[in-house]
């Protein structure tokens, strides 16, 4: 999928300023960033988000215009089919499983009490096996299970696109190795597209095809691609 970035945006802090200039162009499912603490790679997921807009440039994907300065085009989150995984997964500690599934789907006449019955959330349920945890509540979870809760969560609006912002940066070695193995093969599965932060050169070599440097909120680097042959 064509993913087109190439924005600016000025952030001001008290005396401390920051430039985010990022000039992106990939035709990869599977795009990785990578670089320093505080080099902009959260500030990119956003605005690819609309979560930050960016004074001025244009994020196109796919064909879809979701913002152009010059034409006065902002697509707001809700319209732009873009997934945004947080580092905490932010799911809602007083909803079930089943409900965090449920929670994007929730529109007229769509009963909460029984989201499970939903064909879609059951699908997603079934997909990660967290059908025997429908009923449970977040922090009856492992880290691991809270995961895949975010992912159906996020799967189930059918989005253009995943973005995941250091994904596996709270979970421990052993478990941090078997969702890095569970997104790959989610991705391969479902042919996703993903664009996934990360500092872990494992997750580099893994789940980057299109793997992009960036540092002092610029790309560093051109594009490198990454062969699995
Ligand atoms: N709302 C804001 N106002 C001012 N500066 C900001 C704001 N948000 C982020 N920044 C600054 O922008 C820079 C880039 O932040 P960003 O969160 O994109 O970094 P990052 O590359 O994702 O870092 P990390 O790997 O630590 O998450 C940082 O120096 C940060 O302090």
């Amino acid at each position: 999928m064509t993913i087109e970035i190439n924005i600016r945006k000025h952030l001001q802090a008290e005396e401390r300023g920051f430039n985010l200039d990022i000039a992106l162009h990939t035709d990869s499912n599977r795009v990785v960033l990578y670089g320093p603490s505080g080099a902009g790679k959260s500030l990119t997921l956003q605005a690819l988000a609309g979560l930050l807009p960016p004074d001025e440039g244009l994020i196109r994907l796919k064909q879809n215009t979701l913002f152009d300065s010059a034409a006065g085009i902002c697509l707001p989150p809700q319209q732009r089919k873009v997934a945004y995984l947080f580092q905490d997964y932010a799911l809602f500690p007083h909803l079930t499983v089943a409900q965090n599934v449920a929670f994007g789907l929730r529109k007229g006449c769509f009963n909460m009490r029984r989201p499970q019955q939903h064909p879609a959330v059951q699908k997603w349920l079934a997909s990660f096996e967290l059908s025997a945890t429908a009923n449970s509540y977040p922090h009856q979870l492992s880290g691991g299970q809270r995961q895949r809760v975010a992912l159906a969560r996020a799967l189930v609006l059918e989005p253009d696109i995943l973005l995941l912002d250091e994904p596996f940066s709270a979970l421990d070695l052993g478990l941090r190795e078997r969702m890095r193995r569970e997104l790959f093969e989610l991705q391969q599965r479902l042919d996703v597209p993903m664009m996934v932060i990360t500092h872990d050169p494992a997750d580099l070599a893994l789940l980057g095809d299109a793997i992009f440097e960036i540092r002092d909120g610029m790309i560093a680097t051109p594009e490198k691609i990454h062969s699995r042959i």
